[in-house]
This record gives C-alpha cells, structure tokens and sequence, in this order.
C-alpha cells in the first residue's frame, strides 16, 4: 500500500524533509516533497538504506561497518551526543515554506559536532572522528565532518615522531576543531529554519518526542505533544512579498533626495492635451492676475500711507461737516463714488471677499468653488468666470476634482497644497488596525482556505463533495456567482473554506477571496490545463503570499494527460512535486471523489505546518465577503471574522454601514444560530442599516454614535465620487476635456442597476465597461443592492433611462409605475447575457452603414420632352434591372456629369416598380431634364447595414 513520506517519517521518528533527501540518495526518485507517496517497494529499499543495508548503493561502498549511525534513535535530549537529535518542524511555516531547493540541500544535517572540549581527543579518538562520516549522510556532507585522513595522520604522527611531533599534531587538530566549531556556530538554513541555531551536536534532525529538552526546542502545540509535524514543499514565494518590509531606516547623514523645483502649470507638464491657443491664453491670464495683483498691492499700500496721514498731527483737526468732507475727498478711489446699482452687486456675489489673498493656501479635499474663493480670498464669481472660460458650467457649491481645483488655482496665481484631514475613522479603525497582539494571546485558529481558478473547472463541486452538500447543481447558467464561505470539522479539526467564481467578470472576489485566505488550493482541470482565470488566480494567491496546493481535478474524464497540465503549471511558476519542485499537485475527481481524502490530508498537514493563530479576546475584525438585501431579514453581510470574537449585541462599522449586530447564522446551516464567532469563523450577521461593499472591513467599536460618523462621512465621499463619475454636478477637469473632444455627441444608454449582493454589482459594472465604443456609451445614473422601488422607475423615466433588475424583481408600486411610464425593467440572472443584451442594444444605437449596391445599367436611346414634366429618357436596360426608387449616376462621354434620383419609371404607359435587362422602359430623373440620346444611366441603390462593435 501507498505511504506518504511524511507518514513514514513519523513512524521512522525522522525528519520528514530528511527523509525527502534520503529517498533521493536511496535511489528512489521524483519524490519532491514530504507529502510524496511511496510505494511498498519504496518503502523497503529506503528502509534498507537507512538501516545500511545495500539500497543506497553509493555511500554504503565507504562506510566500514557503521556502529549504527543511520538507525534514528530517539535522542537523550542533552544535544551533545553526537548522535541523533530533534529538531522542532517550523514555528512559523511561511518561512519554511519559503526554502528553494538549494537551501535544503544545505541544510542537511551537519554528521558531527565536536564541541570545543572534545578537540583535543581528538587524535586518540579517531574512531568517534569516523564513525559519522560512515552514515550515508555524512557522504554527501564533506565540509563540516571531521577530516578521516588528517586525524589518521595526526594518529600516525603521533606514533611515528617524538613528543614534540605529538603536540604539533595535537595543536594542529585543536586548531582544526576550533574552526569547526566556529562553522557549526552558524546555523545551516534548515536549522534557521526549523528554530534552533546551535541547539545541539545531532546528526540527523528527527521528529518527534523529546524536542522540548533539547536546546533551542521551541514551544509545542497544546495537545499534539505526540504528533510529529511533516514538512511539505510549497510554491516559492514571489518576490514582491518584500514589500512587507519594515522600511529602513534613513542614516542620520544621508543626504536628503533632492526634488526638482518644477513651477510649470500641471496640465502642461501632464503632457498637453489641449492646444497651444489654450495654453497661450491660460498664460496670458496667469500673467494679467500677477499684474492685477502687483496693482492691488501698491494702491493699498499708497492707501496705508493716506492714512498715516489723517493720524499726523499737522494736519489742523477738523470737525463736523468739514471733516467729513476731507474724509470723503482724501478717500477719493473710486469706489466712494461707485452707483448704488453696483454696489448692490457687489453684496450679491454672496461670499465673504473681506479675506485678504493669499499667493499660497493649504485647502482640504474634496473643495468647493465656495471653499476655494474663501482660502484664496478671491472673489466666488472670479473663479466660475475662469470655470466658464474653461467650458465647465457649474455653481458655487460644486464640487471641484483636485485637477480643476489646481487649474483653476494657475489662473489666479496661487500655489496650493491638498491636506486631508484626519477624520474619526482614522483615529477609531486604523488605530484598531494597527493594534499588535502580543504572542502570549494568539490561540490557534482554523485555516482559511479558498478554492480558485477558471470557471467550470470544478471548483464548487470539490468544495460540495469535501463538506457533503450540493451547490453547484443550483446554480443559475451552471456558474457560481457569489462568494461562499462555510466552517467544517475534519476529526475535531474546524477548515473554512472560500469558494469563488471563476468567470472572469469576478475578479473582484477572487482577489478578496484571496486576501482573507490562508491557503489557496488552485484547480485546474486535467482536461483543460491552465487557462486565464487560472493564471489570475495564481497572481492573487501569489499577492497574498500563501501557499498553494494544486488541485488537478477532472481526472475521472477518459483520455485526459495530465502531463499537459502538470507542463503548464510549471511554465506558470509552479513546478509540481513529483518533478522535483515544491507544488503539491493532488489528482482529484469532485465527480468519482478520486482524491478527495489526500487533498483534505494535504491541506491539513499544510494547516498544521503553518499553525495559523489569532487573537480572540479582542474586538472583533473581519472581512464582508458579500451582502444583501432580504426582504424579510433586511440586510444580510456575510462576514469572515479574522481577528477577535464578533458576538450578537456588538456595534459594528462596515464600509459605509453600520449598526448593531442583531443575529448572526452558520452560513452551512442557516437555521442555527451563533452567539459569537471567533477568527477564521465565517457569518451571516444582520443589524446593518445598508448593504456594505463586498471586501470592506468590518470593525467592532464601543461607539454607535462614531460609528454612524464613519459610515455616513464614507457614504458622502463615495456619492460625492459617484456623482462625479456619471458627469451630474460635479466638474472636472474629465467632463472640461470630454466637452473639447466633442463627446458630447455620443450616444448614451442610461442605466439603473439593481442587484441582490453587492458583488454581483462590481461584477456587472466591471463587465459593461468592456461595452466600449466611440459613438456609443453606457452610463450607469444609479446602483445598488436590493428591489426595483418607484424611486427608480420615476429616475428611469426622467433621465430615459432602462433598469437592469439582477437576481431582484420590482415591487408592486414599482411594477405599476413602469407600465404607466412605459419604463422598461429588464431581468436578468447570469451576468454574461446582460453584457449581450447590452452590447445589442448599444450596436442599435450605432449610426447604421449607408451602402450602395449596384442595379445595372440602362442605355438612353431617345428623349421625350413634354412641357410642365421634363425630359423623359426612353432606355433599355442593358444589364441588371431598373428600380424605381433607386438613383441613377448619369455618365456622357465617359464621365460621369451627375447623380439623380430615380423620379419615374415607366414600361409603356403603367408606372412599374422595375424593369429588367433587355426591356425598354420610360425614365424620368428627378431635378435633370438635361438627358441626351446615348447617355448611359448606372442605376443603384442606397441601403442601410446595421453595424457591430466588431466592424
Ligand atoms: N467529469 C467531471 N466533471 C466535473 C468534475 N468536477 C466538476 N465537474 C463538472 O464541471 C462543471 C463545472 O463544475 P463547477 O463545480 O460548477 O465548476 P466551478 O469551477 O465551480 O465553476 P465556476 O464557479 O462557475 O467558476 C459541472 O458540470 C460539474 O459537474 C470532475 O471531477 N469530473
């Protein structure tokens, strides 16, 4: 029978990776990792290697009667022995998970340490020098060992010479010994790896009991004191996990970078997209506000002096009328003469002008035109003057994008820097965020583990036969279109596991997927090999640094190769462990079951390497996988919690929700309800006052009043973007230049979109922008979760917009309302027919093609001319046929002198619709009475071709 060698490791008490190594040098090969199978035979011929029987052929050649070296004896502990010790398997297992091949063959057990005070026996001793060198081990391990000729000819040496020979020989061992000892001082990177740096003289690391007593042995898990840990060979991690880094920090006389002192205008530096004409103008403004300000500052300053004037005490003190006379004249600007009427207009602009300007403000994000004016103490009607020279038609309160606000600055002649403020969710969250739980309070937690790939590769079905439900057959067109998340218990063990969509409009939630995941089991059809979605799936897994187990699934389809497969994978980055590489790759059949046991094994015994933990005794952190609304229970969240325990009764802020949580279910079996839930525990919690957004943090806070703070400042800025982006109020640089471009003239479909979760709606939008052309576009005016209300049929209506009900249906009153208003609801709930049935409808909107086909051709042979009717052209058709709506290109002498349309045709006296070749017909152009005998008439006709986007 099959035996993993992590299964025969334990049972031989080794080290499982050694073991690895060890199947290698006994000749038994493609084994890549520990959780390889080997079989029966394997199994013997490793055993005998161990056991220095002839399996490894090789090393035994040298090895003189080896007094037992290889035989894996449980350790006394003291670390000194020079024979076997324990070594603990990885602490923390992203760093052993993290060892390429070259590391391993490093970190092979060094044979001997012979601690300093050994040194000196070591002439008289020569045989515990040789013994370890005998191992097959110590075979491929030559730096380290004890050198057999050097202590063989000290020994020689030391019989052959006097005294004084003797202790050269002595003194040189010594010295040779100290070097070693400084060698083994620093650890090999499978020692480093497994936590102990020089915690002990053992040959060969061994799992298993006795590692607490050793040096260096790190702490055990409570419970599995007996259970060996297994190593297994994961995916390398990708470079980009350095960005983790804790940034360096600057020596104190390193010079700072040096910035460029740029003062050009933005646009212009952004590459100038508008034409010189504009620039030019902009300059000439910029330099006209410079002057205007030059001038206001000397007049003010003159007007300083006036008035140090009146205080002088020369000047004879007047009174009453006199005074006020003088007072009036010496004012003498114009403004003390300006009409009433302008004054009146003056107070009208509305806003406070009273502030001096500034040629430098600092102004917090998002900005008004109002709050611009004020910073800058420039007149509100100034700035919408330059918005409007700009094209951009708004009012006082409108929001500006940084871009404008900058632009708009340029022109005034002011320099501003954007400050954001630090707002209640940056005190409240980030503070959370960044809480670090001290060690002594993680506790072990369930593995995270999501299933992704390309659609249809089996991904659903695994997870059903794993945890023994059926989802995929229920699913709408045979595709998952929601996040899943649900808790088992494998012997007492709980899993979570994640099943994501694998159609390529969802790549929102496979990467949150993803990111809340603490292991990826990546399936790939045999059948179909790696596609796109996979290889998206191996970026989101790689971004998220976690291991990864290659479910090869599909396996039970006649003819299948594997091979093909395994090639792509290991083109990919991920080269599977029976070729020698360190992704375990587990042949699986969601339909016959084939592999299900090993590929629940293999993502435990990674579970248990890792030793995932979490702190549970703190407020609660988690992830929304996804969220709807029902009509029965309002908002339904489904929650990851990662951190802390999440209980009924918390007060929760989630993107731009928020509330109390009111109940919370296992998303496996919804009629049980939970109290509280811990790390890796996935929910359905109802208490939010709206449906979050699939990836936002949730946050346990003591505050309700905080929270609802949070979530409507989230709420404001995320409509305020919206706004933005669908062109209604808020004006931007974007809607300056689509204006410029001529966008305008395009034609645009409306949307309302309605969805049942969140994600379906991410997933939607991602799949419409893909609806791109130049003369057609889609806007969407609204989106959320939930019902069609009246509310959007009355929006549809006024903006001629269509409603797109995904996966939800209209109420009463809403229904009613469309079929009064004529509005159209469309229902939908496979999000690809959406994309066709709007791709249709937008290639409706397209301009059609205007083609003209040719007819034949028609000989003039006389001309009749009637007066109050014209010339009539009496033909015969030479070719094709005649029509008579049709036009005919009249050609003389061979060129053609004009184009006309078709008036009459007639064949003896009746009007016909057309006449074919060899007949004579009556021809009467419309508007040309100029035809002659022996003209020829080229008939054709104009029709209209619907396009595509693909034309
Ligand atoms: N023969 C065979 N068919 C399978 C196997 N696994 C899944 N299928 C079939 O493949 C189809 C897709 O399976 P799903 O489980 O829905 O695939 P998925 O990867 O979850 O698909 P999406 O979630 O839509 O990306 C279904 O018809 C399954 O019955 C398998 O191991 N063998």
């Amino acid at each position: 029978m099959a035996v993993r060698i992590y299964a025969l490791a334990k049972e031989l008490d080794v080290d499982s990776k050694e073991l690895v190594d060890v199947c290698t040098r006994a000749g038994v090969t493609g084994k890549g990792s520990a959780l390889a199978s080997l079989s029966d035979d394997e199994v013997a011929r490793v055993k005998e290697y161990l056991t220095g029987g002839s399996g490894g052929g090789a090393t035994t050649a040298t090895a003189p009667a080896a007094p037992a070296a290889p035989v894996m004896k449980r350790p006394t502990g003291d670390g000194r022995d020079g024979k076997i010790r324990n070594i603990q398997a990885p602490k923390a297992g992203r760093s052993a998970l993290r060892r390429d091949g070259s590391e391993a063959a490093e970190s092979r057990p060094l044979d001997v340490v012979t601690p300093a005070d050994d040194a000196p026996e070591a002439e008289d001793d020569a045989s515990q020098v040789e013994a370890p060198a005998e191992t097959p081990i110590a075979a491929t391990s030559d730096a380290p060992v004890a050198d057999d000729s050097a202590a063989a000819e000290a020994a020689e040496a030391a019989e052959a010479t006097a005294d004084t020979a003797k202790a050269e020989a002595k003194a040189e061992a010594q010295a040779e010994a100290e070097e070693r000892k400084a060698e083994l001082a620093q650890p090999g990177p499978l020692a480093r790896m497994m936590g102990g740096g020089r915690g002990g003289s053992g040959k060969m690391p061994v799992i298993g009991a006795g590692q607490d007593s050793g040096q260096g042995a790190a702490k055990k898990r409570p419970g599995d004191g007996s259970r060996p840990r297994p190593v297994v060979k994961l995916a390398a991690i990708p470079a980009q996990t350095q960005r983790r880094e804790a940034p360096k920090a600057k020596a104190k006389d390193e010079t700072p970078t040096q910035k460029p002192d740029m003062k050009l205008p933005s646009d212009v530096l952004g590459g100038g997209s508008k034409p010189l004409a504009h620039q030019l103008k902009r300059a000439e403004r910029t330099l006209e506000a410079a002057k205007l300000k030059e001038k206001e500052e000397a007049e003010s300053k003159t007007r300083g002096r006036r008035g140090g004037a009146a205080a002088d005490s020369s000047v004879p003190m007047l009174g009453g009328r006199e005074q006020r006379q003088l007072t009036r004249n010496r004012g003498g600007g114009r403004a003390n003469f300006r009409p009433r009427r302008m004054l009146g207009r003056r107070r009208k602009s509305g806003v406070n002008t009273a502030a001096p300007r500034k040629d430098r403000i600092s102004i917090q994000l998002p900005c008004t035109v109002k709050d611009l004016s004020e910073a800058a103490g420039v007149p509100a009607v100034a700035i919408l003057r330059i918005l409007m020279e700009e094209g951009v038609m708004t009012n006082i309160n409108a929001v500006m994008d940084p871009e404008l606000t900058e632009l708009v600055a340029g022109d005034l002649g002011v320099d501003i820097d954007f400050v954001q403020a630090e707002t209640l969710e940056d005190k409240l969250l980030t503070a959370m965020d960044e809480l670090e739980d001290d060690e002594a309070s993680l506790k072990p937690r369930a593995p995270v583990v999501t299933f992704l790939g390309h659609v249809d590769h089996g991904k659903t079905s695994l997870i059903d036969k794993l945890i023994g439900i059926d989802v995929a057959s229920g699913e709408d067109g045979g595709i998952t279109q929601h996040i899943r998340a649900y808790q088992i218990e494998n012997d007492g063990r709980p899993i979570s596991f994640v099943d994501t969509p694998g159609h390529e409009a969802f790549t929102e939630m496979r990467a949150r997927g993803a990111g809340v995941t603490d292991i990826v089991v990546l399936v790939v059809a045999a059948d179909d090999g790696v596609m796109p979605q996979t290889e998206e799936a191996i970026s989101h897994a790689k971004a998220a640094d976690v291991p990864i187990i290659v479910a090869l699934n599909k396996i039970d389809l006649p003819g299948v190769d594997p091979t093909r497969a395994l090639q792509d994978l290991a083109a990919n980055d991920l080269l599977p462990s029976e070729w020698g590489g360190e992704v375990e790759v587990v042949k699986t059949s969601a339909t016959t079951g084939e592999g299900l046991e090993e590929l629940l094994e293999t993502i435990l015994t990674v579970a248990e390497l890792n030793e995932f933990k979490a702190n549970p005794d703190r407020p609660a952190i988690g992830s929304c996988l996804e969220s709807q609304q029902d009509a029965d229970k309002g908002v339904v969240t489904k929650v990851l919690v990662q951190k802390g325990t999440l209980r009924v009764g918390d007060t929760v802020v989630c993107g731009e929700a928020y509330g109390k949580v009111k109940a919370m279910t296992d998303p496996l079996r919804p009629s049980r309800r939970l109290l509280e839930a811990g790390p890796s525990v996935p929910v359905n919690l109802t208490g939010l006052n709206r449906a979050p957004s699939a990836g936002e943090p949730l946050y346990v806070i003591d505050d309700i009043a905080a929270a609802r703070e949070i979530a409507d400042t989230r709420a404001h800025a995320e409509r305020a973007e919206f706004l933005g982006s669908t062109g209604f109020q808020a004006a931007t640089l974007e809607n300056l230049f689509d204006r410029l471009d001529g966008v305008g003239d395009i034609q645009t479909l409306n949307l309302i979109l309605r969805a049942d979760v969140r994600g379906s709606i991410e997933a939607l939008e991602k799949e419409l922008t893909k609806l791109e052309h130049p003369e057609v576009r889609l806007r969407i005016l609204q989106k959320s979760v939930g019902g069609v209300t009246e509310g959007d049929v009355l929006l549809a209506d006024a903006s001629e917009a269509v409603i797109i009900a995904f996966n939800v249906v209209p109420d009463d009153k809403a229904r009613a309302k469309a079929d009064q208003l004529g509005v159209e609801i469309r229902r939908y709930g496979i999000i690809y027919k959406v994309a066709d049935d709007l791709k249709l409808a937008l290639e409706g909107m397209l301009r059609p093609e205007q083609r003209e086909v040719d007819l034949g051709r028609v000989l003039v042979q006389m001309v009749f001319k009637i007066s109050r009717i014209g010339a009539i052209a009496g033909c015969r058709v030479l070719q094709g046929v005649v029509e008579r709506n049709a036009r005919a290109r009249v050609i003389r002498e061979n060129t053609v002198i004009g184009d006309y349309a078709i008036d009459t045709l007639r064949r003896e006296k009746d009007d016909v619709k057309e006449v074919r070749e060899g007949y004579e017909c009556g021809v009467k152009l419309a508007g040309f009475n100029d035809i002659k005998e022996a003209d020829l008439l080229e008939v054709y006709k104009v029709i209209e071709v619907t396009r595509s986007f693909e034309d």
